[in-house]
């Protein structure tokens, strides 16, 4: 990456995080036992009167089984007898969890950051953090320290790890309201007494000391009361990760990016530096009701990936673990298929950029004009990257400035045939797998590299 984009706040980006493209969300907590949710669509394009009482999001168990007449709370009953919450940490034993495992998945799929969640809404900590007394993994459940555990098999092979933190909300030391619907989160869902922004800063401060996380991921803002403190812990913890990110989930205090979640928020992806999360499927705790029909397949999560980084952003995917550690087999595929991918395409990904503005439109034209292909562009200093997918008879009509690039050095990165000639409006190219779901990138050299 040539050129750091200032953040919202004028503090310049690291490169690692521009150049990263592609991270690994871990939502993995007591909710992962019973591991049960309605799959009924994605954020932003669900209608939000059901959302609540129809939560997709699995780590949303304890306030979904508490609404009444809920399937969740109807669940509950019938499967668990109404038992309290608390007792999935005991029920979670993570007993086949293989960080080295997961580790070594992630980075064959190209992810350059692992970000898991160290405290979710439920307010259970996966390490030793203070105020819990017990109420944490290390001293029950599992009985280790899951953050300590995943953070070092993931350094250890050379990528970046980061911690999500939900300050927004916490149903244990916070407000414990059940939340029916999006407009009483603010008012009587999310605590802002003193008491528990100086738990939060707490506990964050507390991260940050034992693992300084590359990035500060944190969730539903942040404690009105606690608003004042954030300067100084974000000043304690750029000193301390002088390369650290922070999300924009603060409450508007600070951000080194902008997130968008599913389609929720998509107007963030304008920002100099952005990252969409989602789920393999609908939610991000694993959630046994999801079928092949609710999750991304490799094509699917390949072109998602290829998408966002085409218009300068980071995909954060998220993996549900099961309550025994291990990834369900669905996502585990995915991750794979992605792995096998990277292995000919991680160049045209990791540390490229968007074309400049105008030099090619997206979505090339066939030879005979009918429906576009799927095509998105990505470029370096000395190469253009034409990710080319259901095209037709292999054939594309690639719309890009005349000059921008040389057909004659056209070469696809999995090594397969692809024939190229300038054309008025860009240049046509035809190779056998270009009609794949799968998208297949062709590189062209620049005209003029720089
Ligand atoms: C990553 C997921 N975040 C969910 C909460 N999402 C939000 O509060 C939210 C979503 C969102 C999108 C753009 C900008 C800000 C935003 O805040 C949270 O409720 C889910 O359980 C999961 O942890």
């Amino acid at each position: 990456m040539t050129d750091d984009p200032q953040s919202p706040t004028g503090r310049p980006v690291p490169a690692w995080f521009t150049d990263a493209k592609f991270g690994i969300f871990v939502h993995w907590g007591a909710y992962s036992v019973p591991a049960w949710a309605e799959p009924t669509g994605e954020l932003g394009a669900t209608d939000p009167e059901v959302w609540f009482a129809h939560n997709p999001y699995a780590e949303w168990y304890w306030n979904t089984s508490q609404i009444e007449g809920s399937p969740a709370w109807e669940h509950h009953r019938a499967v668990y007898g109404g038992r309290p919450y608390d007792d999935f940490l005991d029920l979670w034993r993570a007993e086949s969890f293989d960080p080295g495992d997961w580790a070594d998945l992630f980075a064959r799929a190209g992810a350059r950051y692992v970000v898991p969640t160290t405290k979710h809404h439920d307010g259970i900590a996966l390490w030793d953090a203070p105020g819990t007394g017990t109420r944490n993994t290390v001293h029950r459940g599992p009985r280790r320290d899951l953050v300590a555990d995943l953070a070092g098999a993931v350094r250890a092979r050379g990528l970046r790890f980061g911690v999500y933190y939900s300050g927004g909300l916490d149903w244990y030391a916070g407000r414990r309201a059940v939340i029916r619907h999006e407009d009483r989160i603010d008012d009587y869902g999310r605590p802002h007494e003193a008491a528990y922004a100086a738990y939060a800063l707490r506990q964050v401060r507390d991260l940050i000391d034992r693992y300084r996380p590359d990035v500060l991921w944190n969730d539903i803002g942040w404690p009105d009361l606690g608003m004042a403190d954030l300067p100084g812990m974000f000043a304690g913890y750029y000193a301390a990760v002088p390369e650290g990110v922070v999300n924009d989930r603060w409450d508007g205090a600070h951000a080194d990016y902008l997130t968008s979640e599913y389609q929720a928020n998509r107007q963030n992806e304008t920002a100099a530096a952005w990252e969409n999360c989602r789920g393999v499927g609908l939610s991000f705790g694993y959630n046994r009701n999801e079928g092949p029909e609710d999750l991304l397949d490799t094509a699917g999560a390949v072109r998602l990936l290829v998408d966002v980084v085409s218009r300068g952003g980071n995909l954060l995917l998220n993996v549900g673990p099961k309550a025994d550690g291990t990834l369900p087999e669905e996502q585990r595929a995915v991750l794979e298929g992605i792995a096998s991918w990277m292995t000919h395409h991680a160049a045209a990904v990791h540390a490229t950029r968007p074309l400049e503005p105008g030099d090619a439109v997206p979505g090339g034209e066939t030879a005979d004009g009918e429906g576009p292909p799927w095509v998105r562009w990505t470029r370096d200093d000395r190469h253009a990257y034409a990710f080319v997918a259901g095209a037709p008879g292999g054939e594309a009509v690639l719309k890009v400035r005349p000059g921008l690039l040389d057909p004659a050095t056209a070469a696809r990165l999995d090594g397969g045939p692809v024939s190229a000639a300038a054309v008025s409006d860009g240049v046509r190219v035809a190779s056998p797998w270009l009609d794949a779901p799968l998208p297949a990138a062709v590189r062209f050299s620049l005209a003029s590299p720089g």
